[in-house]
C-alpha cells in the first residue's frame, strides 16, 4: 500500500502542504421544504488540509458534501472552489469546477459490468479525454496504492465490500481531483473490513497533497488524519479546531455529549 515506488501524486513535505484557500462556503443555506438543513453556513478549507465533519445524525454534514459535488444546489449563498465559483455559476463553469472534486460514497457505486481496471479508467477516458494507455497506467499505479493490483481483471461482485471501496477510492483519485470528499465510506462495511479501507485513506492523507473533506463516525481515524475538525449541530458549526483540542478539551456541551456517545 506504499506509494514509494510509483507515486501517483507529487509528494510535498507536510509543512508545504497549504498554499491558500481551496474551498469557501459563504452564507450557504439549504432547505428541504420548510426544514432548514444548513443555515447561513460559512467555512473555508485551505489547499492540502484534511478537514473532518462530525456531529449528530441529521446535522447536515452529508448535505455539504452533496452541495460540493453539485448533487444538490443551495437555496442561498455562494460556493467557491480554487478561486472559481461553483454556485451560482453557468453550467459550463460548474462542469469545469466540478472536475476538481472527487467523492467516495458510503455505497461504492461501482459499475457492476465493468472490470476493476475499466471502472477506474472509464471517467478519465470519457470525461478528461485521457488516452486509454495513459488511463490504464495511472489505474495500475492507483491499484497498487490501494493494494489491489492482482484484482484488476475482476468484476466488483467478485470482491469484498472493503476491496470494492478501495476500488472506489482509486476511481475517485483517477480523475486527479484537488479535493477528495469522503462520505462515511466505511459505514456499509463489515467491521473486519473497515481497518483496511481506513489504512488506505491514512496512507493517501499522509503521502499526497490532496485536500480532504471527510464525514465520518470513526473518531480515531478523524483524530489521526485531521488538521481541523468541525462539529456540526442543526446545520451550524458549533465548534471547530484541531483534533487534539476538539477530542480532548471540547468547549461546547453539545460536542461533549456527542463525543461521549460515540467514543
Ligand atoms: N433529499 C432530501 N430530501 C429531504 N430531506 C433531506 C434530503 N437529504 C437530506 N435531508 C434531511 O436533511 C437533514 C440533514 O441530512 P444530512 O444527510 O446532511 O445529515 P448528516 O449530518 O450527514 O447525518 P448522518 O450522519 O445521519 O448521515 C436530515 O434531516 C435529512 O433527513
Amino acid at each position: 500500500m506504499s506509494t514509494d515506488t510509483h507515486p501517483p501524486f507529487e509528494k510535498k513535505p507536510a509543512s508545504a502542504r497549504s498554499d491558500g484557500e481551496l474551498i469557501r462556503l459563504e452564507q450557504v443555506t439549504k432547505r428541504f421544504g420548510d426544514h432548514t438543513v444548513l443555515d447561513h453556513l460559512d467555512f473555508s478549507v485551505d489547499a492540502g488540509k484534511h478537514v473532518t465533519l462530525i456531529g449528530p445524525s441529521g446535522s447536515g454534514k452529508t448535505t455539504i458534501l452533496r452541495l460540493l459535488m453539485t448533487l444538490l444546489k443551495p437555496d442561498e449563498g455562494t460556493i467557491t472552489v480554487a478561486g472559481e465559483q461553483l454556485f451560482p455559476a453557468p453550467d459550463k463553469q460548474v462542469r469545469e469546477v466540478r472536475k476538481k472534486i472527487g467523492m467516495v460514497f458510503q455505497q461504492f457505486n461501482l459499475f457492476p459490468n465493468m472490470t476493476v481496471l475499466r471502472n477506474i479508467t472509464e471517467a478519465p477516458v470519457t470525461v478528461l479525454g485521457m488516452s486509454k494507455d495513459a488511463a490504464e497506467e495511472r489505474a495500475r499505479e492507483l491499484l497498487e496504492m490501494v493494494g489491489l493490483t492482482e484484482h484488476l481483471d475482476k468484476h466488483p461482485g467478485q470482491l469484498s465490500g472493503g476491496q470494492q471501496q478501495r476500488v472506489a477510492i482509486a476511481r475517485a483519485l483517477a480523475m486527479r481531483p484537488q479535493v477528495l470528499l469522503l462520505d462515511e465510506v466505511t459505514s456499509a462495511l463489515d467491521p473486519e473490513l473497515v481497518a483496511g479501507v481506513l489504512d488506505v485513506l491514512r496512507d493517501i492523507a499522509r503521502s499526497t497533497d490532496i485536500t480532504m473533506l471527510c464525514v465520518t463516525h470513526e473518531m480515531n481515524f478523524a483524530r489521526d488524519i485531521s488538521d481541523q475538525v468541525l462539529m456540526f449541530d442543526s446545520g451550524r458549526i458549533i465548534e471547530a479546531g484541531p483534533p487534539e483540542k476538539i477530542f480532548s478539551e471540547p468547549e461546547h456541551d453539545r460536542t461533549r455529549e456527542f463525543l461521549s456517545a460515540v467514543l
